[in-house]
């Protein structure tokens, strides 16, 4: 074992706590609980602990919330009163003192459909979550814990273990660099056919694959699975989170059904990808991703993407070559560094949540994701190694390709290649569009050509092409990807 492993005592589970550091998690909350044990001492540790965690980590809320809770629900002897103690984060604390209100069903079916909920974290914190209804409550994604049957979930990742040896790091250009993914990926397509095509077709980060490979079995099996979970767990959050009960414009409407899937290999605490957006190129507007982690449990961030006060540049029309959105250079940026590049320090300013990701659990990115957030595995700290894949964390993330968006029918940049489909995020007057773009300048000696297109789409999020002769131009007989299911 190397040196990385176990060097601080690991987090107890459940946790849900907003850290100022992100380095120095375990320490800083020892030391907010031990200044609640000294100002509370008749109260039980776990208690203070449950209401440090649904402060958000504030010492200050916690201490109003107890003092108010001293007079309605806490004895001095420490029994907790059911109706005001909660471990839950989002049924407790986010009912701030001043708004006594705001957890009323009323209030609340009103702010579903009017506001988005009030801000958690404050800017530069970390607020860490593990239970499944906080983070469906405070972030896109839905987690499901103990996802397969345990000799499954084992079966799948020593399959994949098996795999890991040919995977390859991704190498692009950033401005002057080539930089390569921290951390090891395939792809898993269906058939021999899909192999054949999506190797010599398909690009993601800006490159052709040159590494994609035919899905295993564990890895079939285990998406009619995930493909049945995912659905209804779409459904559950059309009826309960979207406004209106009703799905969001550009989400299909139909089922979603597995064509794709990327392995992703961290080995080690130091691997990781950095904060960014799955490409939306094949996937198409407000994807949803079903994604299954294995092996050691590692840490999954996500921020929500404020759009930027201030616009310099101008975001161009149809004309737009070089469309002045440079989320994509972000998002490379991000992606590739392990921590404090300008671009990540950017994120660190409006505050993260972290979802701890254990083995066997399936988190589910929402439609409500890539256009609105960014996720990151961040490097960590400690690692408690897994007992079948020692330091290694396996990730499957299932995707669904559209086959309206095959490589055949979409956008062509002036260097031939395709082009790939992007939204602007942190720009207010653009998000909610989707453009194409030329990656050519990202791929390792090569030079873009610049093309830019805003790109149109019905409600369900099909392409609708804007010049008439690139419609002439979509290939119907294109191959369309096979679904796992087949
Ligand atoms: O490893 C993970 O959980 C996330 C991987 C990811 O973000 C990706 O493949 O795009
Ligand atoms: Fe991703």
């Amino acid at each position: 074992m190397d040196r990385y492993l176990s060097r601080k005592r690991p987090r107890s589970q459940p946790a849900s706590i907003a850290d100022d550091d992100d380095g120095d998690d375990d320490t800083s909350t020892d030391i907010k609980l031990a200044q609640l044990v000294s100002l509370f001492v008749e109260i039980p540790q776990d208690i203070l602990l449950d209401i440090l965690v649904s402060s958000g980590g504030s010492v200050q809320a916690a201490i109003s919330t107890l003092t108010t809770q001293q007079h309605d629900g806490i004895t001095r002897t420490g029994k907790r009163s059911a109706s005001t103690i909660q471990t839950s984060l989002s049924a407790h604390i986010l009912r701030s003192p001043k708004d006594p209100e705001s957890s009323t069903p009323k209030k609340k079916e009103k702010e579903k459909t009017t506001r988005p909920p009030p801000p958690l974290i404050q800017k530069g914190k970390t607020l860490h979550l593990f239970a499944p209804e906080d983070i469906a409550s405070h972030t896109p994604c839905t987690i499901i814990h103990n996802f397969l049957p345990a000799h499954e979930a084992n079966a799948l990742l020593l399959e994949l273990l098996d795999e890991s040896p040919h995977f390859s790091r991704y190498r692009f250009q950033l401005f002057d660099r080539t930089v390569q993914s921290p951390h090891s990926t395939s792809v898993y397509v269906s058939t021999p056919h899909d192999y054949n095509s999506h190797a010599q077709d398909y690009t993601y980060g800006g490159t052709y694959r040159s590494n994609v490979r035919e899905a295993t079995p564990h890895l079939r099996a285990v998406s009619a699975r995930v493909q049945q979970a995912v659905n209804e767990h779409i459904q559950a959050r059309i009826r309960d989170v979207y406004p209106d009960g009703k799905k969001l414009k550009y989400q299909s409407p139909r089922a979603w059904v597995p064509n794709a899937a990327f392995v992703n290999c961290y080995d080690g605490p130091a691997e990781s990808v950095g904060y960014h957006s799955d490409e939306l190129t094949y996937l198409g507007p407000r994807p949803v991703i079903g994604s299954l982690s294995l092996g050691v449990q590692r840490e999954f961030r996500v921020r929500r993407i404020v759009p930027r006060e201030e616009d310099p540049g101008v975001e161009g029309g149809d004309a737009g070559a070089g469309a002045g959105d440079d989320d994509d250079d972000d998002d490379r940026e991000e992606a590739t560094a392990g921590g404090g590049s300008a671009a990540e320090m950017r994120g660190h300013s409006q505050g993260q949540i972290s979802i701890a990701l254990p083995h066997n659990s399936l988190l589910i990115m929402h439609a409500d994701m890539q256009e609105e957030w960014k996720h990151a595995i961040v490097p960590a700290q400690t690692i408690t190694p897994h007992s079948l894949a020692g330091n290694r964390r396996i990730n499957v993330t299932y995707r669904w390709y559209r086959d309206s968006l095959h490589p055949r029918n979409i956008p062509r940049c002036r260097c031939g290649a395709h082009a790939i489909l992007k939204c602007p995020q942190r720009k207010r007057d653009t998000r909610g569009r989707y453009m194409w773009t030329c990656f050519m300048g990202h791929v390792p000696g090569k030079k873009g050509c610049g093309f830019f297109q805003w790109a149109e789409f019905d409600d369900d999020g099909e392409p609708l092409w804007k010049h008439p002769q690139a419609k002439n131009e979509q290939d119907e007989n294109a191959p369309k990807l096979t679904s796992f299911a087949g």
